[in-house]
This record gives C-alpha cells, sequence and structure tokens, in this order.
C-alpha cells in the first residue's frame, strides 16, 4: 500500500501568506497568471513559504506490450529496447532535454524484452516479467504484478529523492494501453479514447479503435484503478503510477507528461485523490484523446507545443516554469522595498 499523501489546504493560513506575498511585489495583481497558481501550489506542496527546486529528476519507464502484436502501432516492439539504449547513449530527445535542464535521467526497465540488458548506471531494472501480456487475450498484468508495479514505484522514489519529477515512458503500443484504461474508466466511446500513436494511418487507426473496443468488451469497465491496471496495463504505467503516488507523499512535484503519463496519473488519482494538488500537468499532447482527458480530470496544462514523442519530453519543459515560479516569490522585489506607488 503507498504511503498516505497530505492533501494541500488551498485556504489556509500558508496559502493566505503566500497570495499576500504575491501581491506584495512589483506587478499588478495577479499578472504572473499561471506562474503565481505554480508558486503557490509549491509552496503548498513543500509546506514553506519559500518553496526551492534545487534538485530535479527525470525518470522514464519503459516496458513491451503483448497488444503491439495486433499491428496497433507502426513501428515494431524492438524499437523500444533500441530507445532505451538510446536514451542511456544520450541520444534521445529525453537525453538532451535533461542535459539541457540539469535534470538527472534514469530509466527504468520494468519489462523490455531485450535479450540481455547491459547494465548502466542510469538503467534501474525493474522488471515485472518479459513484457505485459496481451490486454486483447486476458488481463496484461496479474493482480501481485500490479500491486509489486505499484510498491516497485514508490521505493524509487525513496532510492531517487528530488523535489520535483518528470515522468516519462516508453513502450511501443502503449497509447493502446492507456487507450483502453480511458475508455474502461470514463464514459467516453473507443473512438473518443483511441488516438494515432506514433503516427498510424486511418486503416491503422480503424484497427486500434477496434482492439480497444474488443478488449474493453471482454474484459469490461471499472471504477477500481487496480483491476484496470491488470486488464489493460502496462507494466510501465502501473509502475509509473506508484511512483507518482510516492513523489506526492514525499511532497514532491510531480510533472505529468503526455496520454500515457495521464493515464497513470488517472489510476493514482482513483487509488488516492490527495494526490491531485501535486500534479502538474505540464503539456497537453497531440495524441487527440489526451485533451479529452485532461478535461475530465479538470487539469489545465501549461504547454501546448503540438509535442506527441513521450519519454517525459513534455514533462520536463515545465521544469523551467516551476524554476521561474519559485524564483520570482523569492526574490522579486515588493512595492514597499523597491519605492514602486501601489495602485490607487
Ligand atoms: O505522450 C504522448 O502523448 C504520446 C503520444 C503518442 C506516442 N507516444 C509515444 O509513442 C509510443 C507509443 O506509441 P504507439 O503508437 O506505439 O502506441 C510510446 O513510446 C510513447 O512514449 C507518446
Ligand atoms: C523512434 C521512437 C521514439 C520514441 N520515444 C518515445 N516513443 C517513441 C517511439 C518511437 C517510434
Amino acid at each position: 500500500m503507498p504511503a498516505p499523501i497530505t492533501a494541500l489546504d488551498w485556504r489556509g493560513p500558508l496559502a493566505d501568506a503566500v497570495r499576500a506575498e504575491l501581491d506584495s511585489k512589483t506587478k499588478p495583481p495577479g499578472s504572473l497568471g499561471r506562474l503565481e497558481t505554480l508558486a503557490l501550489q509549491l509552496a503548498l506542496i513543500q509546506n514553506v513559504p519559500r518553496p526551492r527546486l534545487d534538485s530535479a529528476r527525470c525518470l522514464v519507464f519503459a516496458a513491451d506490450h503483448g497488444v503491439a502484436a495486433q499491428g496497433v502501432s507502426p513501428y515494431p516492439q524492438a524499437v523500444t529496447a533500441q530507445m532505451v539504449a538510446n536514451f542511456l547513449a544520450g541520444g534521445a530527445a529525453i537525453s538532451v532535454l535533461a542535459r539541457e535542464f540539469d535534470c538527472a535521467l534514469s530509466v527504468v526497465d520494468c519489462g523490455v524484452l531485450s535479450a540481455q540488458p547491459t547494465p548502466h548506471p542510469q538503467l534501474l531494472d525493474r522488471r515485472l516479467g518479459a513484457g505485459t501480456a496481451s490486454l486483447l487475450e486476458g488481463p496484461a498484468l496479474s493482480p501481485q504484478q500490479v500491486e509489486t508495479a505499484l510498491a516497485n514505484g514508490a521505493a524509487l522514489i525513496d532510492a531517487l529523492p528530488a523535489r520535483a519529477y518528470a515522468f516519462g515512458e516508453m513502450g511501443i503500443g502503449n497509447t493502446t494501453s492507456a487507450a483502453a484504461l480511458m475508455h474502461a474508466s470514463t464514459a467516453l466511446d473507443a473512438a473518443q479514447c483511441t488516438g494515432r500513436g506514433t503516427g498510424l494511418d486511418d486503416p491503422g487507426l480503424a484497427r486500434k479503435q477496434a482492439v480497444v473496443a474488443d478488449a474493453v468488451a471482454r474484459q469490461g469497465r471499472s471504477e477500481d484503478p487496480r483491476l484496470l491496471l491488470s486488464r489493460y496495463g502496462g507494466f510501465e504505467i502501473a509502475t509509473l503510477c506508484g511512483a507518482m503516488l510516492g513523489a506526492a507523499a514525499a511532497r514532491s512535484v510531480v510533472l505529468v507528461d503526455g496520454f500515457i503519463a495521464t493515464a497513470a496519473a488517472a489510476m493514482a488519482l482513483r487509488i488516492d485523490r490527495a494526490l491531485r494538488g501535486y500534479l502538474v500537468f505540464a503539456h497537453v499532447s497531440a495524441e487527440a484523446p489526451h485533451a479529452r482527458w485532461l478535461a475530465e480530470l479538470q487539469a489545465e496544462p501549461l504547454l501546448d507545443l503540438g509535442l506527441r514523442l513521450g519519454e517525459g519530453s513534455g514533462a520536463i519543459l515545465g521544469l523551467p516554469l516551476l524554476r521561474a515560479a519559485c524564483a520570482l516569490l523569492a526574490d522579486m522585489a515588493t512595492f514597499a522595498g523597491a519605492g514602486v506607488t501601489e495602485r490607487t
């Protein structure tokens, strides 16, 4: 069972003090928009009037998916292991962004079907098995694998402490898993929950929608997040779910990436609603159902850049905005201090 999360108190004395401090700064009240909300959120998360973001980590959770055999992705399953090697070699988009933003990068192997993974200081072995089972043929994870994944994710946070986490994922076929989780846990139909992933053409999209519809027709809808994770997977989504809950329990900020990371967040929110205050939805992906799911979660993403890469690439782009919010709260002059006249 993941550790309990302290719900944020947006109406308490600390929130009032931070709002008053923001209003005392040399700017019209509210004129720094979302950066002011972020500063307040960070203060409440850290439970201090002057939050700091002196450490940040990016964790990319990777796994293979049996459902990839159904032709639901234009790329072969082997790309998952190949991209893990690319993350570690420093050539992937997330490798470049992590260096650019001075953010430690780790890759969590939750079940990638590489013959023999080469040990690497940034590679963490948390394999639950040899790839997620096909969600079309039965449960993608056993109930025991779900529990192990949730515990693994939370334990990673204890092992790799940070004030902020940019969480991402890699897994050919995992937009099908995320689509099935969305279809099975919302009132939306399979077509509304299914997107083109890495770039399916129209016949591919129709095939993927049929797979999502079939899988949910066979295994059913549910409100139970553990049951949903068990039915539809995948290994990386369930582990990511545990990591999000662990990060919030440790009072760290969780930067949520795209469609698949949002699937993990949606399941984690069903496990502990208090997680909500710790989440920063960094961007809205170009994967069509992502905007719909964010709307269901009443989440307003920070960025809309047309990204649909995954890997945590959108999540990490939120990091400079979090850092900016902290710096503004800490370092801006007040009207009184700078001798600037307040509004009449
Ligand atoms: O983050 C997103 O919104 C996103 C949207 C489309 C694709 N992806 C990435 O693409 C992979 C899954 O796509 P697919 O087509 O194989 O299901 C997986 O590695 C994800 O990281 C990610
Ligand atoms: C090349 C490639 C890189 C990725 N990164 C995340 N998902 C991906 C899918 C593909 C196909």
